[in-house]
């Protein structure tokens, strides 16, 4: 396997949301880092991940009728790290070598644990994630979330949950890095909207620590 220069460049932009305009609102923390893995290594990475995860399709019952996950997925990590998207209950995968590589580096990076990953493949801009937020109980309180994207930049949308002029938008190119962390999670939600126009692939990693 080949090595991935993670890090190019230190150029990182810490967001803090809604603090601005409202003092007692949690402290929700973004920190986005564009070039987190230079652009050919992220091609390569790509390229490597699209053939090596392997990709499922889900479905979802929503009001008795059946439905797909728009997006493939693939739950990756420590045995015993059990995890709950699409309605169903997940056991992980065991770590291929590139994103075993990935968590290591994160964690030194940022000086936090990651047990597992959440990987996510848009196939085009019909592809999407609803609104949602990653609040799950076996996440704890104040989660650290680490999302790697590669391939096709897609926009990432950021809303209060009560108060719905707090809006935030980004695009996440490939190679980036966006740490979700604070109260986040407990206050605010984010989605991955369809962009029809859109017809190439991105894949999303979500670092996660599940607490068992
Ligand atoms: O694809 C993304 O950027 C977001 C993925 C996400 O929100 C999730 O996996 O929970
Ligand atoms: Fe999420």
């Amino acid at each position: 396997m080949q090595q991935f220069d993670l890090c190019l460049t230190s150029e990182k932009e810490h967001i803090e949301l809604g603090n601005d305009v409202d003092d007692s609102l949690d402290k929700a923390r973004l920190l986005f880092q564009p070039s987190f893995i230079a652009q050919n290594d992220a091609t390569m990475l790509y390229v490597a991940l699209e053939h090596k995860i392997q990709w499922a399709e889900e479905s979802l019952w929503i009001a008795g009728k059946k439905r797909k996950v728009p997006r493939l997925v693939a739950w990756y990590g420590d045995s015993g790290t059990p995890y709950r998207y699409s309605g169903k209950l997940h056991e992980p995968l065991p770590w291929i070598d590139e994103l075993y590589q990935i968590k290591q580096n994160l964690e030194a990076e940022l000086g936090t644990p990651f047990n597992s990953v959440l990987c996510n493949l848009y196939r085009n801009g019909q592809d999407s994630m609803g609104w949602h937020a990653d609040d799950e109980k076996e996440l704890g309180d104040e989660p650290v979330i680490a999302s790697l994207s590669l391939g096709q930049p897609r926009a990432f949308h950021l809303k209060h949950k009560t108060n719905p002029s707090l809006r935030h938008k980004m695009t996440l190119n490939s190679g980036s890095l966006l740490v979700m962390k604070g109260a986040m999670q407990q206050h605010w939600l984010h989605q991955v909207p369809k962009e029809p126009k859109i017809t190439q692939p991105r894949i999303n990693l979500t670092f996660r620590n599940i607490l068992v």
